[in-house]
């Protein structure tokens, strides 16, 4: 006899810059629920999150201990972010949660995964009750019907807000002025920045990068695009020199060719990089004026030295970005949205040749990654420094110059210039 399956209620809660996410998710795991979210009470929950995956990297790492990777010989923390995310959802399944919460869960994942992954939660959502935290409107599961917003710690119940149009984020204007010039001008000329001839890399059971043929110029504004897996990371890990599989290829980094005696830093002082995991790993007191400050001697901590000169151009940054108000605030209270301008301005603060910006976006909320677009696009038009920006989402107002797509194929990912 066939029992009929009671509806699962599922919610979508809204978070944004002010929200006290982590907690809310301690407190839910911990079982204690809101009155809104009482109906779970009892009930065993799991977490997809990247807090989560975090958590079982370094369970791995430290301790050599396996959880979800059992059945496989690659480590955790070598698998690209969306492989990641695929094998955690696949065991959280498995132990059939009464309730999952899902942590932006379309983060750092391709097109098409993004569209399995909402196929596999709809699934999911007959016998599992679905908690979609999200900070992305576009990223709303359709039977996550029961709308809430997560304010600072408090869920309110909200009316579903419609998503922003290209056309008004064409015409957001937040910045007043130019991005400030360099206190030293740097010294690399060459129009050539990067040039990748033939570059191919493959690790031990894995080809990842085939015949990769890309040039990147002074000034030029690229996005690099490609599915999961398809070897971004790794293509930046080359260009940033922190791939030992450069050696004996035909890269040229800087107007030196990888292997020719070049040292790290020849190659990291011209170049200003950002991805969000860096800012996770700056919990100390530093203020956001002093976090800008430190991009001069790329170090945290020497701006205790800062001449005045230095201090200007800091604060002019600041202005730019209006938040000379929160000059003395620790960055670490911050909201991510905040941290994340901050971030770019220390990377940029030297006007380095080239900025590279891993995912800037992730995790951010709707107006966040809208202003910090604008950043972009902005130093991008007004600055020689050239821009790569990797992302798998369609971001609205972005306007690169170039796409760089790697595609896999059997050899490894072959790159097209679209
Ligand atoms: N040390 C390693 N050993 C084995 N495989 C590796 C190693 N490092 C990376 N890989 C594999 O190389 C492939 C490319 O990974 P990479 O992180 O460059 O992809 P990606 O395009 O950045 O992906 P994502 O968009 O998911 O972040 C992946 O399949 C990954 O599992």
């Amino acid at each position: 006899m066939k029992f009929a399956m009671t509806p699962k209620t599922h919610w979508a809660i809204f978070t944004d810059n002010n929200s006290k996410k982590e907690q809310f998710i301690k407190n839910l795991m911990k079982g204690k629920f809101p009155d809104a979210l009482s109906s779970l009470s009892n009930k065993e929950g799991a977490l997809f999150s990247k807090i989560t995956l975090e958590a079982l990297v370094n369970e791995e790492e430290r301790h050599d201990i396996k959880i979800i990777t059992k059945n496989t010989s690659q480590r955790l923390s070598t698998m690209s972010s969306g492989e990641q995310k695929k094998v955690l959802l696949r065991y959280l399944l498995q132990l059939q949660p009464d309730f999952l919460i899902l942590d932006n869960p379309f983060d750092n994942l391709d097109v098409e995964s993004q569209q399995d992954l909402k196929k596999s939660l709809q699934k999911v959502g007959n016998s599992t009750s679905i908690i979609q935290l999200l900070s992305r409107k576009s990223d709303l599961l359709p039977f996550c019907t029961n709308h809430l917003i997560l304010e600072k710690s408090e869920l309110k119940e909200v009316e579903l807000v419609k998503e922003n149009s290209e056309e008004e984020y064409n015409h957001f204007t937040p910045f007043n002025g130019q991005i400030p010039l360099p206190y030293t001008p740097t010294d690399f000329h060459d129009p050539i920045l990067i040039q990748c001839k033939g570059v191919s890399v493959e690790y031990p059971g894995k080809k990842v990068l085939h015949n990769i043929n890309w040039t990147i110029k002074a000034g030029e504004f690229w996005q690099l695009k490609g599915r999961n897996g398809s070897g971004k990371s790794t293509l930046l890990s080359m260009i940033t020199g922190d791939n030992h599989k450069g050696y004996n290829q035909e890269l040229y980094l800087f107007g030196k060719r990888k292997g020719s005696g070049e040292s790290v830093w020849d190659i990291k002082k011209n170049i200003g990089y950002y991805s969000p995991t860096m800012t996770e790993n700056f919990s100390g007191l530093h203020t956001a004026f002093n976090m800008v400050i430190s991009g001069l001697n790329d170090s945290i901590g020497l701006y205790l030295r800062a001449t005045e000169n230095q201090k200007a151009l800091a604060k002019k940054w600041l202005l730019l970005l209006a938040m000379w108000h929160l000059r003395d605030i620790n960055f670490a209270e911050l909201t991510t949205g905040q941290q994340r301008m901050i971030m770019t301005a220390r990377a940029m603060i030297k006007h380095p040749p080239l900025l590279i910006l891993d995912e800037p976006t992730a995790g951010l909320d709707d107006e966040s990654a809208t202003l910090f677009i604008s950043l972009v696009n902005k130093i991008a038009n007004e600055t020689s420094t050239a821009v790569v920006f990797v992302s798998h989402r369609i971001e609205p107002g972005l306007q690169p110059q170039y796409s760089y797509e790697l595609s896999p194929g059997p050899n490894g990912s072959v790159g097209k210039i679209l």
